[in-house]
């Protein structure tokens, strides 16, 4: 098992998913909805009590679900606690669900105990709301795990509303309209500034629209017992777990680990010193380039603390066929890693070798850039039995591997997830969000901004830094999510410094 354990506040379910927890929860383990919900909305409210200004008047939008029941927790928490509340039923009263209409009984009976707090409006239709309605923020409990199809009737006009006014927009479990597990928006969706996951965190709040849609995202921990939640298989990238690589006192310099890079043609050269000084900078024992013969006096030049194998005659400028023997002889001298691709080219000898070498190499590779197209290239490719893979597509290059073009991001986490499983191997789908997938059938999602990195170079700086990881003794999935938090630590320190500043490969070595 090379997977990474999550700790279950990081696990990511669909709706279904999220239907059949809840549901096992108050069949099996015997704790009711009803207290499921006033959990949701009591740790919505905790939270929002400290973000809120004191005594504001907040517009609850309800559909009839228990969506709304959520929303209405919140609602009677904070009208005690002096707020104004109009809470607004997009579809009448009439239909509510029974969980629902308990707490809706609750928020009047509480003001009717109790003159002195809060002002408690009830509006029953969307068509009785007053659309200048002077208010201070918005809880969307409109839709949550229950959206069935586009957005119908009145809904539609109440999300309109809402992102036309600037009001601050708190969404229960996910912001209305947004699809829970592609994260597509169904005809229309609300714009939130945060949104609160309860019990697991919801696949759309990380696809497609999701993120632009849910804002702020902060899990809300519910008593969902952790054994029900293992139905999940895909989960959020966090330093929390993913542990600090392991400190090793390395007494020989190749003990601290060797990263064989074969990379680098003429006209390529820059691609392969990224690659290189990327995973030289991480402090492992050694990086081996293996380069065509050609290209060497460059490399003399620009990396002197990299050793260098030069493969064939002084004229080869790029890998042929015929340099396979003597790569795998290079790469056979040391234990290590092979990261191969970052720019191979594509010249058709180029392409031969790099297959024979894919097809007759026993040890590990991580494949990148031309490596890839290269394997794509193959009627029929599998990694030999003993050796495991990490491949790092970028959109196109997944396509290409899968033969098929990749309709949007949640096509890309179910293929992720599939072609992983198939072969065998890890892949590392670049993209926003990065998807790991790895070959037991699970997904490791980002959640920081990763389209500042889709500029050339910064692929061949990942690959270095999951190749130098991976040389010590880091599992394949360990290793490429060492690189993603190394790059989005970095990252984040870059633009607290200047918010506005376009990063560069370099920065990140
Ligand atoms: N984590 C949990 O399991 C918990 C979840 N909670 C909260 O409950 C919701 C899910 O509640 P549910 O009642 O299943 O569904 P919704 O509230 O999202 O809405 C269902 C109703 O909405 C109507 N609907 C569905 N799609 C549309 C649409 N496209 N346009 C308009 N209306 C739509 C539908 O009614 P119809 O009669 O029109 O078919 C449904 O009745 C979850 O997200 C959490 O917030 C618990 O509170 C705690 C445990
Ligand atoms: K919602």
């Amino acid at each position: 098992m090379s997977s990474l354990i999550a700790p279950h506040s990081f696990y990511i379910s669909t709706s279904q998913e999220s239907q059949d927890i809840d549901a096992r929860t108050i069949q099996e383990f015997g704790i009711e909805s009803f207290t499921l919900m006033e959990v949701a909305g009591y740790s919505a409210f905790r939270d929002l009590i400290q973000r809120l200004q004191p005594k504001s008047h907040g517009l609850f939008f309800c559909g009839k679900g228990n969506n709304a029941g959520d929303a209405l927790v919140v609602a009677r928490y904070l009208l005690q606690h002096g707020f104004d509340i109009t809470a607004v039923f997009i579809s009448g009263t009439d239909d509510l669900s029974e969980d629902t209409r308990k707490n809706f009984q609750l928020l009047k009976r509480i003001k009717e105990a109790n003159s002195s707090i809060g002002s408690l409006t009830i509006i029953s239709s969307w068509n009785e709301f007053d659309l200048h309605t002077e208010a201070d923020f918005v809880i969307d409990g409109m839709l949550g795990t229950g959206l069935d199809s586009e957005v119908r009737g009145d809904y539609n006009k109440a999300i309109t509303w809402s992102n036309k006014e600037e009001l601050p927009v708190y969404a229960m479990d996910i912001p209305t309209g947004l699809h829970g597990d592609t994260g597509k928006v169904m005809g229309n969706a609300i714009s939130a500034d945060l949104t609160y996951s309860f019990g697991t965190l919801k696949q759309g709040l990380y696809l497609n629209d999701g993120p632009g849609k849910a804002g702020e995202v902060i899990y809300c921990e519910l008593p969902f017992p952790n054994h029900l939640k293992d139905i999940c298989s895909a989960y959020l990238l966090d330093d929390q777990y993913v542990l600090a690589e392991p400190d090793r006192s390395p007494r020989h310099k190749y003990e601290a680990g060797v990263l064989y890079v074969v990379a680098g043609s003429e006209g390529l050269t820059g691609a392969a010193m990224l690659a290189a000084q990327s995973a030289w900078a991480e402090g492992i024992g050694a990086v081996i380039l293996v380069c065509p013969h050609g290209n060497l006096p460059i490399y003399e030049k620009a990396l002197p603390q990299i050793i260098k194998k030069p493969i064939g005659e002084r004229d080869d400028y790029f890998f042929k066929e015929e340099h396979t023997e003597e790569v795998i002889a290079t790469i056979s001298e040391k234990k290590g890693k092979v990261l191969i691709g970052p720019g191979l080219g594509r010249n058709d000898s180029t392409i031969g070798f790099v297959q024979q070498l894919l097809e007759t190499n026993e040890g590990d590779m991580l494949l990148d850039a031309d490596g890839l197209w290269c394997l794509a290239q193959l009627k029929e490719w599998n990694k030999p039995k003993a050796s495991t893979w990490i491949l790092t597509p970028h959109p196109g290059e997944l396509s290409n591997l899968l033969g098929r073009s990749i309709e949007d991001d949640h096509d890309r986490l179910e293929s992720v997830k599939t072609l992983s499983t198939e072969k065998n191997v890890n892949i590392l789908s670049k993209g926003y969000p990065v998807i790991l997938g790895t070959p037991e059938a699970k997904a490791y999602l980002t959640s920081y901004d990763t389209r500042k990195f889709s500029r050339a170079g910064f692929g061949d700086v990942l690959a270095g830094k999951i190749g130098a990881f991976w040389s010590r003794d880091n599992s394949a999935a360990k290793s490429s999510a060492l690189a993603l938090l190394k790059g989005k630590h970095i990252l984040e320190n870059l633009l607290k410094a200047d918010s506005s500043r376009i990063v560069e490969p370099k920065d990140f070595i």
